[in-house]
C-alpha cells in the first residue's frame, strides 16, 4: 500500500502539493484525479523518490522509497512514456531496465509480448507513435512483476482498442491483488477504470472515497435503478427523503441517496434490482463541481499569452 501523509512540495512561490495525505490500497484501481496542475505528477514522483518532499513523507509498503538497484521489483512506474532513447530498440530498453534491476531477461520478452509491441521488439523507439510508446513504458512498469504499480496519463494517445486494453490490463492487476495507482485530469477516462478515487486540486485532497460515493457529492447527482417494483421502490427512497424521476419503464432516477443506500433499502423492502448506476452525467457534474475552484486556467479568464508563460516556466 502507499501512504501519503501530510506531503507538500513547493517551487520557490508555487505551492505544487499541499499537505496531503491519503493511502492508496491494494487489490483495487485507484484512480488519482485532478485538473491540469494540480499536482498529479508532482506526487507520483515524491512516491518514487524522484523529488524530494518539502515537507510530509510517504511510504510504499511501510517504507520510504528510493531510488534503488532493482527498484522496478517493489514499484513499476509509467510517468512520462517519451523520457526513453530514441535510439534504442524496445528490446534493448528494456533490456537495460532488466539488468540494472537484477530482473531475468526473459521477461523483456514476456512483457512485449503482454504489451503487444513483440512484432516492434526490434525497431529504433524513436519511430514509435505516442500509442507504442504508452504501451512499451506500461512494459517497462510491468517488467520486475511489482505488487505496487504507478501510471501517470497511461491513456493518452491510445486508440479505443488500446483504451479497452489497459483498462483490462490495470483490472487483472488489482484482481492479483496489487496496488494500481492511475493518474489523469479527464473523469470519463476514470469513470470505467477505477474503483476509488483519490482527487485534488491546487494540491490539496478534495475526495478520497469509492467512485459511488465521489458520484453523489455533486448537486443533482442522480442514480439510475431499474426494478420491477418501481412504485414500491420509490415510495421507499421518497420516504428516505430522496427525489424521483421516472424515465421511462420500471426505470428511476433517484437524487439525494447513493447507490449504496438505494441498495441497503432495496434488500431491507425485499425489492428486486435489475440495475443500479451512477450516471455518467453525475460523476462529470461532481468533478467539475469539486474543482471548479482549483482550475488555473478557465477560457475567457486567463489570456493565451499567460498561460503559454506559464508553460514556459513549467521546466520538468
Ligand atoms: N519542476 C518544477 N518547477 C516549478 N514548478 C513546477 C515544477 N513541476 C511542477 N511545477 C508546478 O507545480 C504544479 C503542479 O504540477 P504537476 O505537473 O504536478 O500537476 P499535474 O496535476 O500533474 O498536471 P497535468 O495534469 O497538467 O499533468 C503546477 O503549477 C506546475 O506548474
Amino acid at each position: 500500500m502507499i501512504e501519503v501523509n501530510d506531503l507538500t512540495k513547493r517551487y520557490g512561490s508555487t505551492t505544487a502539493v499541499d499537505a496531503l495525505t491519503f493511502t492508496v490500497r491494494p487489490g483495487c484501481v485507484t484512480g488519482f484525479l485532478g485538473p491540469n496542475g494540480a499536482g498529479k505528477s508532482t506526487t507520483l514522483r515524491m512516491i518514487i523518490g524522484l523529488n524530494e518532499p518539502t515537507g510530509g513523507s510517504v511510504t510504499v509498503q511501510g517504507r520510504a522509497f528510493r531510488r534503488r538497484p532493482r527498484g522496478l521489483r517493489h514499484v513499476g512506474a509509467l510517468l512520462d512514456a517519451g523520457d526513453v532513447h530514441g535510439g534504442r530498440s524496445a528490446a534493448a530498453h528494456l533490456g537495460v531496465l532488466a539488468r540494472t534491476n537484477a530482473i531475468p531477461l526473459r521477461r523483456v520478452g514476456e512483457v512485449l509480448d503482454e504489451v503487444g509491441l513483440d512484432a516492434a521488439a526490434r525497431r529504433r523507439i524513436g519511430g514509435f507513435s505516442l500509442g507504442m510508446k504508452q504501451r512499451l513504458g506500461i512494459a517497462a512498469a510491468l517488467l520486475g512483476d511489482p505488487p505496487v504499480l504507478l501510471f501517470d496519463e497511461p491513456l493518452n494517445g491510445l486508440d479505443p482498442e488500446g483504451v479497452r486494453w489497459v483498462r483490462d490490463l490495470f483490472r487483472r492487476l488489482a484482481g492479483e491483488g496489487r496496488t494500481v495507482f492511475v493518474s489523469s485530469h479527464l473523469m470519463t477516462e476514470m469513470e470505467h477504470t477505477a474503483d476509488r478515487l483519490v482527487v485534488i486540486g491546487r494540491g490539496r485532497l478534495i475526495a478520497d472515497e469509492p467512485l459511488a460515493a465521489f458520484a453523489a457529492r455533486g448537486a443533482g447527482a442522480r442514480v439510475r435503478v431499474r426494478t420491477p417494483d418501481a412504485s414500491a421502490l420509490a415510495d421507499a427512497v421518497q420516504a428516505a427523503g430522496a427525489t424521483v424521476t421516472r424515465d421511462g419503464d420500471g426505470v428511476l432516477l433517484v437524487g439525494g441517496l447513493g447507490s449504496d443506500q438505494i441498495g441497503d433499502l432495496a434488500f431491507e423492502h425485499r425489492l428486486r434490482l435489475h440495475e443500479l448506476s451512477v450516471t455518467s452525467a453525475s460523476l462529470e457534474r461532481a468533478f467539475m463541481e469539486l474543482t471548479a475552484d482549483s482550475v488555473e486556467y478557465t477560457a475567457g479568464e486567463a489570456s493565451a499569452g499567460e498561460a503559454s508563460v506559464r508553460e514556459a516556466g513549467d521546466a520538468r
